[in-house]
Parts: structure tokens; sequence; C-alpha cells
């Protein structure tokens, strides 16, 4: 099965996998009056039956989407939270009505995903490496995404398992090497997606990976039904980049300097939200295989638009700082000088040290480029509305922000 329409695929200039046809023309869900959220409570009578397995379930994400099963899964039997690192967190929730089994392990080990999802019922693999700083290899970053996406799907081949959800990223479609504009589009939007870096390169094999594997026979003879998710850039409780930046504006006195045009747009989603997505589409694969099977979804909520550095405001506002300038303080070509002398400082120093700062040319070009999306896919497909407002999401987020050690209120 192939994506609807033919648009902003993820195709870029990375090597793919052998060819996935485009095919089109699916049917609009028809959800009646009660909405995916509804008919999951209405479920809660029925038995608690189900075993999910999250991978990176320790992860900025993966918490989130732990938590958010716990509370919006009423099937749940069993919940398996794979990762490398395990958090202390997972203690408390093991003594919840759902077997909550946290298992340390590598996606990259085969042997070891096999083991974590042998009797699963659905698999919700958020695992990767995050990296656009330059901290892992090229080798690694594909070892991780690439090899342990196929690791996975092998896994569910092999144990019978029917459902994948993959925790793609907009990266798989832009920006691209040429700064085009993503304004305000959707999964058929046409875009050339064309990447160098292997973080991008590495999420849109991983990606046609997953979608390629639809439809693929697991045991038992049973098809696998997979879909992807590409949320935009995720802000919310846990993350790690709203922190650095609080403590960059701490050590400036309490200052941000404008660095991006405020024209520049970012599509921003509420962690919450996307965790709330990945919950609703492992429950919907099943009833709509058909429509849903071989789809991507760009993850969205109301949140927003604005640049990257606006947008960050409206949470470190509150905690204490300001953005300096109306426009960028620096002209672009001398930030472009800085991030290629940061890209030959890390070079340099590899061998004694690991130097990685935000500014590079990559994370450069991003924040720099206009990408933002615009679609209802998700509320046509399985019914998805956010279940976070903007107001709560903010306020939610600030409030994270403001507990954390370090807040100037
Ligand atoms: N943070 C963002 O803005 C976006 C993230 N994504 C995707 O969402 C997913 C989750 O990202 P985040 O939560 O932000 O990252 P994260 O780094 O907080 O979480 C990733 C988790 O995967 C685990 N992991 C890494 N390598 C592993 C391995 N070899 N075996 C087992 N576990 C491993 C890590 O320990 C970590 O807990 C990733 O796949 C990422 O590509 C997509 C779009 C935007
Ligand atoms: C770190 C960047 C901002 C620094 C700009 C500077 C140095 C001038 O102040 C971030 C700008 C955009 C971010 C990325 C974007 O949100 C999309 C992403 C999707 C993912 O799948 C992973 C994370 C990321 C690449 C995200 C990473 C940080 C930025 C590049």
């Amino acid at each position: 099965m192939g994506q609807e329409g033919g648009g902003a695929s993820g195709r870029g200039r990375c090597r793919w996998p052998a060819g996935l046809g485009d095919e089109d023309g699916l049917p609009v869900a028809s959800l009646g009056a009660l909405g995916p959220w509804r008919q999951g409570m209405a479920d809660s009578a029925q038995a608690q039956e189900l075993v999910y397995l999250v991978t990176g379930g320790c992860g900025f994400l993966g918490e989130h989407v732990v938590r958010m099963l716990l509370q919006r899964e009423p099937r749940l039997r069993e919940l398996r939270v794979f990762d490398l690192h395990l958090g202390p967190w997972l203690e408390e929730l093991k003594t919840g009505p759902v077997q909550v089994t946290a298992i340390q392990g590598d996606v990259t080990q085969a042997h070891e995903v096999a083991a974590a999802v042998a009797g699963a019922h659905v698999v919700i693999h958020t695992a990767g490496l995050v990296d656009v700083f330059g901290r892992a290899s090229p080798e690694t970053i594909r070892e991780v995404n690439v090899q342990g996406t196929q690791n996975v799907i092998e896994a569910c081949v092999q144990n019978g398992t029917r459902f994948l959800v993959y925790t793609s990223s907009m990266e798989v479609v832009g920006p691209n090497i040429k700064g085009q504009p993503f304004y305000r589009g959707n999964e058929d939007t046409p875009y050339e997606a064309a990447h160098r870096h292997p973080y991008p390169c590495s999420k849109a094999l991983a990606e046609r990976l997953v979608l390629e594997a639809n439809g693929r026979k697991v045991r038992g003879g049973l098809p696998l039904v997979t879909c992807a998710l590409r949320p935009t850039g995720i802000y919310g409780e846990g993350h790690q980049i709203m922190k650095d930046f609080y403590h960059q504006g701490l050590r400036l006195g309490g200052r941000l300097l404008r660095a991006i045009p405020a024209s520049v747009e970012h599509g921003r989603v509420y962690v919450g939200n996307v965790a709330w997505m990945h919950v609703l589409v492992a429950r919907e694969l099943e009833h709509r295989a058909a429509l849903m099977g071989g789809q991507v979804y760009f993850c969205y909520d109301h949140s927003p638009y604005k640049s990257y550095e606006d947008f960050n405001m409206e949470f470190l506002g509150p905690c204490g700082l300001r953005l300096v300038g109306t426009h960028p303080l620096l002209p672009y070509w001398l930030l472009l000088l800085l991030a290629t002398l940061n890209a030959l400082l890390q070079w340099l120093l590899r061998p004694l040290l690991l130097y990685a700062p935000l500014l590079n040319p990559y994370t450069l070009a991003v924040a720099n480029t206009t990408f933002s999306v615009s679609t209802d896919k998700a509320r046509r497909h399985f019914g998805y509305e956010p279940l976070f407002s903007w107001e709560e999401s903010r306020a939610r987020t600030i409030h994270w922000m403001q507990a954390g050690e370090g807040s100037t209120q």
C-alpha cells in the first residue's frame, strides 16, 4: 500500500531500498458520532488483552507515549518499555493494574529486539538516534535508525506481530538541501525531498522500510499493517534543547540574541499530542488496515505558526528571558561563517574531544528555512483531534520549565 497522493514523499537523494508504489484513491474514513477516544473509553468494559511494545520508551517522546498508553488504552494488559537506557521513573508505573515490563536492550541487536517483540500485538517504534549536531558518526546513526528499524520489522514478521507504528520525522521531507520553503504543506504537497545529512537520510530510509513492509505476511499468514507518523519539531515537558536555550540565555544575562528572521515559519507540535496520535493510530490500525496501512501522517495540533526562536519565547519569556532584536543581530553570511567554523573545529578537535555546538551549517539551514504543515489527514483517516489545546500545551511546558532547576521565577 502506498502513500495517499504522490506529494511530499521523503524520496530524496539518500540511497533507497527497492521502490514502493504510490497508490491512491483510498476511501475517506467515516467515524460516526463517536471519535476514537470515546470509542476507546466505551471499550473499557472489554478484557485487558493487548500487549504493546514501545521502543525508545524512555526518551523524550517515548515516555509520553508510555504514560499516554497507560492512561488511554483500556485494552492494555502488558506494556513493554524497551530502551538502551531505562529511566528510574518506570518503577512507579509498575504498581498499576497494567503489567509494565522494562527491557534494557539495543535495537541494533536483532536477537534482543526479537525477544522483546515475541508475543506483542502492537509495536510503537520511537527509538532512534536524534543527532543533527555531529555527536555520533553517520555509520552509528544509520545503524540505529535504519538497521534498528529493519530489526523491528523482521521481529514483527517472525513473531506474528501485526501492527507496527513508526515515529518518522518531518525531516524525511525537508527542509531540503536547496533550502526551499515548505509553507503549510500537507502529505500530498509536491516538494523535492533531497538530503545529505545522515539524520534525515536515515529517517527517510527507515520510513521507506516500514512502509514497504506493509502487507508482508507475518508468522501465521496474516498481513503486517504499518504506518509512519511524521512529527514536526516536538516541544513540551522533557524537551532538552529548550533547556539548553534557557541555560544559554541565563549565561547571556537573561537575553537571547535573535539569529533567524521572524518571518521564517516553523512547524511545532506538543509532545502530548504527538503521543496521543501514536496511541490512536496504534488502536485504529486494526480496524482501518485497508485505509491506514502504508500511510504517512504529519503530526499536528493547534500550536501557532512562528519562527523557531519566537516560538521558544512562548516558554522562555515566562521564565524570565527576553529575545533581543526584531531583526537578526548578525547578517546571515556571518552566521554561516560561524557555523562553518564550528564544523571545522568539530572535525579538528574530534581526536581530542567532542565539540558539538547547536550552531552548524545543517542546523542553521533548518532553522532558517520555512517548514510548516497544515493538514487534516489524521482527522479524516482515524478521527484525530489534538488532546491538548495550545493554551494547555503552553501552560504545561512553562510549568515544566519553571519547575526545573535554575528558573528565574
Ligand atoms: N525531537 C523531535 O523534535 C523529533 C523527534 N522525532 C523522532 O521521534 C523519536 C523520538 O525522539 P526523541 O524522543 O526526541 O529522542 P530521544 O533521544 O529523547 O529518545 C530516543 C530514545 O531512543 C533510545 N535509543 C537510542 N538508541 C537506541 C538503541 N540503539 N536501542 C534502543 N533504544 C535506543 C534512547 O535511549 C532514547 O531513550 C525519534 O525516532 C526521532 O527521530 C521526529 C520528529 C521530531
Ligand atoms: C538547534 C536548531 C536551532 C539553532 C539555531 C541557532 C543556532 C541559530 O540558534 C533547531 C532549529 C530547528 C530544529 C530541528 C527541527 O525542529 C526539526 C527536527 C526534527 C527531528 O526529527 C529531530 C530534531 C530536529 C532536527 C530539530 C533539531 C534542532 C533544530 C535544528
